[in-house]
């Protein structure tokens, strides 16, 4: 059974002229931001989830958390059913699913001590029967994410952006959860902390037995630490699979174009850069037929009528795309 199953999860959000929409009678606009999702996270695994910005990433990891209640779906976690509990069982259920921002300062309240931040979860969740038992556990963890014992009675914005997101980190995991959404947590910072910081988490991952749905925008931060990824274009997941082999032998044109993007150290040729014309379309207009026609250099008419269905292409893998079966590439080596 995996830890985490995802079926059918939509988030649809009113979109933001809805309250213009309700005075003049004019029908909502609803913002498709995640549609239909199915996925399964194993215990101990890293999922990495990409996708260019807009994509639906975040909305993503806080509906299978119901920070954001999802329109529609079910999120199982480990034999429960997350999407049918009641607001008290939710709480319980909470201490077991947490998340990691991508903003640390903007995620952290300014007026609170390190101690009192991090201590929150365990008054929230009744885990410290004593505020010198409190003290201790947010001294222990604090100390495990690399931040100082003199530290802990300080104000965020003493901080610097890698260390207010250890302070995250200890926040997220000081109630021993098994499963935790990194939301992006190392983009906000300069190249040499994010090492740091991925170091940590996989450090982490370890020690504690944790399981990680893994948010980036970087495939090469995905493919370095995920052991499978998902790839999502506007709200969907186009392929998914093991990440060496997704990272091998991408056959979605989308994630065909995001791998032309990432520069290859240690290759005679180079790749030929497959430049997408045209933004990311708005969530709010999703194109007909596959959603990623009005940009793909594969597309054909049939594209913008037919939806295509999720195949199996290999063990494990998967991808949506009318033109699979024709084993085409936007990926040919152009001589050095
Ligand atoms: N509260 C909201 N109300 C309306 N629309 C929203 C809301 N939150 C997100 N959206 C829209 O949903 C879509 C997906 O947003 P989301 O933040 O999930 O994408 P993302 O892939 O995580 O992007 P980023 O990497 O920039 O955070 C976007 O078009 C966004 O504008």
């Amino acid at each position: 059974m995996s830890l985490l199953k995802v079926e059918g999860l939509s988030k649809h959000y009113e979109g933001r002229d809805g309250i213009f929409d309700r005075i003049t009678g004019r029908e909502k606009t609803v913002v498709r931001a995640v549609n239909d999702i199915d996925l399964t996270v194993e215990k101990g695994e890293i999922l990495g989830l990409i996708g260019e910005s807009g994509c639906g990433k975040s909305t993503l990891g806080r509906a299978i958390l119901r920070l954001h209640e999802p329109t529609k779906g079910r999120v199982t976690f480990d034999g429960a059913e997350v999407t049918a509990l009641d607001p008290a069982q939710m709480k319980a259920m909470r201490r077991r699913m947490q998340i990691i921002f991508q903003d640390p300062y903007a995620s952290l309240n300014p007026r609170r001590t390190v101690a009192e931040i991090v201590g929150l979860p365990l008054r929230l969740h009744g885990l410290a029967k004593t505020d010198a038992e409190a003290r201790e556990k947010v001294a222990a963890i604090c100390a495990r994410v690399g931040l100082k014992p003199g530290q802990l009675d300080r104000y965020p914005h003493q901080f610097s952006g890698g260390q207010r997101q250890r302070i995250g980190i200890a926040r997220a995991l000081v109630s021993h959860p098994e499963f935790i959404v990194c939301d992006e947590p190392v983009s906000a910072l300069d190249v040499s902390i994010q090492a740091q910081i991925i170091a940590l988490l996989l450090e982490l991952k370890r020690e504690m037995g944790l399981t990680y749905l893994f948010i980036s925008h970087d495939i090469s931060v995905i493919g370095y630490l995920a052991d499978r990824v998902a790839v999502m274009y506007l709200g969907e997941i186009v392929e998914m699979g093991p990440v060496e082999e997704v990272l091998a032998n991408p056959r979605h044109p989308y994630t065909q174009s995001l791998m032309s993007a990432v520069p290859e150290v240690d290759h005679a040729g180079r790749r030929k850069r497959v430049r997408l014309t045209g933004d990311l379309p708005s969530p709010l207009r999703p194109p007909s037929g596959c959603k990623f026609h009005t940009r793909c250099p594969l597309a054909t008419d049939a594209c913008g009528k037919i939806v295509p269905k999720t195949e199996t292409v290999g063990p494990g893998h998967t991808a949506a795309c009318l033109r699979l079966a024709e084993n085409l590439s936007l990926l040919e080596e152009v001589p050095a």
